[in-house]
């Protein structure tokens, strides 16, 4: 085995080969992944759950005023945009409605387009400029929180007046001390794999926050963009 698979697989090296010890060390793997993901979520919504509430708000009052949640993010976490983009237009809950949502990564045609001829910093800030209107929530997902293709779109957002909401992890990147995002909520860990399973554990608990802030019979927003 050479030094890089040895450093990947450390328990593939050295001492008992056989299948059944393989199995027993890629289990002891299984669970520790997974100790590890929940680990991670339990430790944001600890320190994070007013922010999740604080983007409910956001989107829900987004919503109301008959905007549109744009959603963007490159490689895994343009699939967290589909995904998001797909709860809201096609709730799985009976009784709640569809709500607009726009998957800025969805056409390969736009995407590659726009990529060939202007750049991939721009794939996103085009169609924001393009789609974008002021009473609409751009979302973007970024692990490192430092993409440059999210971040101009975040500012052409900000400048159209746009809400402006990160999900990202690590330190939290270029996005988290950006003034053209309004919120920024930041997953306390390294792992790629981690951050996206935590990204989507809040996504599908902001998707429930917003309807049941939309079916509030009282309305009440106040202070729905608090921070803003
Ligand atoms: O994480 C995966 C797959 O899970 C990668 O595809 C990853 O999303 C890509 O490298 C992205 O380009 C990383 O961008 P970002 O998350 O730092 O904004």
């Amino acid at each position: 085995m050479t030094d890089h698979l040895q450093q990947l697989y450390p328990f593939l090296h050295g001492g008992e080969r056989s299948a059944d010890s393989i199995d027993a060390a890629l289990l002891v793997s299984v669970r520790e992944k997974a100790g590890e993901s929940a680990r991670v979520k339990t430790q944001f919504f600890d320190r994070c759950g007013e922010g999740v509430v604080a983007v409910a708000r956001v989107l829900a009052d987004r919503f109301r005023r008959g905007g549109r949640l744009l959603c963007m993010g490159n490689g895994g976490s343009s699939c967290d945009a589909a995904h998001l983009t797909v709860e809201f237009l096609h709730p799985v809950t009976a009784g709640r409605p569809a709500l607009p949502a726009v998957d800025l990564g969805a056409s390969n045609a736009t995407l590659t387009a726009l990529a060939n001829d202007v750049g991939v910093e721009q794939i996103y800030l085009r169609q924001v400029s393009a789609l974008g209107r002021a009473e609409d929530a751009l979302v973007g997902f970024s692990t490192s929180g430092s993409s440059a293709n999210l971040l101009a779109a975040f500012q052409r957002g900000r400048e159209m007046g746009l809400a402006t909401i990160a999900l990202v992890g690590g330190d939290g990147g270029a996005m988290a001390q950006s003034p053209n995002i309004d919120r920024c909520l930041v997953v306390p860990s390294d792992s790629v794999h981690r951050i996206q399973e935590t990204h989507l554990a809040i996504y599908h608990i902001l998707w429930d926050l917003v309807h049941t802030l939309l079916a509030d019979s009282r309305g009440d927003l106040a202070g729905a963009e608090a921070g803003r």
